[in-house]
C-alpha cells in the first residue's frame, strides 16, 4: 500500500496501522504461550553451542541475513535490526520512483526497540520464567515475528510523517528549520486519535484472545484470555505510539536535507 505514492493519505495510512494491530496482537498472542526463557538471549560463549552472542542473536541475524538476499530490505517498509551485517540482495531493486525521501533510510530505532521488547516487554507479558530447551528455536522465532511487526509498525512513522509534511508543509517547515523537536511532536501528535486507538487494540485483545468453544455452557464459565487486554492498551500508549512519532520526528528533521 505504501509504495503507492499517489493514493497516499493519512486514513490509508490509518487503515494500515488498524490492519498492523492485529498482527502484532496476534504474534503477541504466539510470543507468550511460551515463558520468558533466560538462556535464550544469554551470551552462549559458555555453552557448547558454537557461535558468538546468544542464541537468539544468532537466528535473528542469520534470519535478517537470509530475508535480506531475497529483497526483504529493498521495501521502504522493512528495517533491519542488523544494518551492518546484511548479504546484498539477489533481486534487483524497484525502478518505482521511492515515496519517501532519501533521508527516510538513517532512521532506524530498531537498536531502542530491541532494548526495550527485551527490558520492559517480555517480563511485562511473559508470566513464567524458565528454559524450555525443547521450544528454544520456537520461542525465538515468535519473538523475530514479533519484533519485525512491531518495527513495521513503528517505522511507518516515516509515511506517516511525509503525508502530513505534504498536507501541511507551512505548518512544518519552519519548526523543521528550527530543528524544534518539541513543538514538531506536538503539532504532529492527535492525542483523540490515541485514545481511539488504544481502546481498540484492547477491544481486539479482548476478542482475538477469547477461548472459542461450541459449548454454551462455558458463556457462563469466567472467562479467560490469552493476553490481557489493558496490557496492549499499555503497550501502545507507552511504547509504539511514542516510537512511532520519535520516527515521525526524526523523519521530519532530515526531511529538507
Ligand atoms: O495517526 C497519526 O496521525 C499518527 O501519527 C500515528 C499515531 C500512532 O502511532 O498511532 C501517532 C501519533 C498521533 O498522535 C496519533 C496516532
Amino acid at each position: 500500500m505504501a509504495s503507492d505514492n499517489n493514493k497516499l493519505s493519512l486514513d490509508s495510512i490509518r487503515d494500515s496501522l488498524i490492519r498492523q494491530e492485529d498482527t502484532i496482537i496476534f504474534n503477541l498472542i504466539e510470543r507468550i504461550k511460551y515463558p520468558i526463557t533466560p538462556t535464550l538471549y544469554k551470551e552462549a560463549s559458555s555453552s557448547s553451542w558454537n557461535i558468538s552472542g546468544s542464541l537468539f542473536h544468532y537466528l535473528f541475524q542469520e534470519t535478517e541475513a537470509l530475508h535480506s538476499k531475497v529483497g526483504r530490505y529493498l521495501s521502504a517498509e522493512e528495517n533491519p535490526f542488523f544494518p551492518d551485517k546484511l548479504p546484498a540482495s539477489i533481486i534487483p531493486p524497484s525502478k518505482c520512483t521511492p515515496v519517501l525521501h532519501p533521508a527516510a533510510e538513517c532512521v532506524n530505532v530498531n537498536e531502542k526497540i530491541l532494548d526495550v521488547y527485551k527490558k520492559q516487554l517480555l517480563p511485562l507479558f511473559c508470566t513464567d520464567q524458565a528454559d524450555d530447551e525443547e521450544n528454544f528455536a520456537t520461542t525465538a522465532s515468535c519473538d523475530i515475528q514479533l519484533l519485525q511487526a512491531l518495527s513495521r509498525r513503528i517505522h511507518y512513522g516515516k509515511f506517516v510523517a511525509k503525508v502530513k509534511f505534504r498536507d501541511c508543509t507551512d505548518q512544518y517547515k519552519p519548526l523543521i528549520l528550527a530543528k524544534d523537536r518539541d513543538a514538531l511532536m506536538k503539532l504532529l501528535t492527535f492525542e483523540a486519535v490515541e485514545e481511539v486507538v488504544k481502546k481498540r487494540v484492547a477491544k481486539k485483545a479482548f476478542v482475538f484472545g477469547q477461548q472459542v468453544t461450541l459449548n454454551i455452557d462455558d458463556n457462563t464459565k469466567e472467562a479467560k484470555y490469552k493476553v490481557d487486554p489493558s496490557l496492549v492498551s499499555r503497550l501502545y500508549d507507552e511504547w509504539i505510539m511514542p516510537l512511532t512519532k520519535l520516527v515521525e520526528v526524526e523523519y521530519l528533521l532530515r526531511r529538507l536535507d
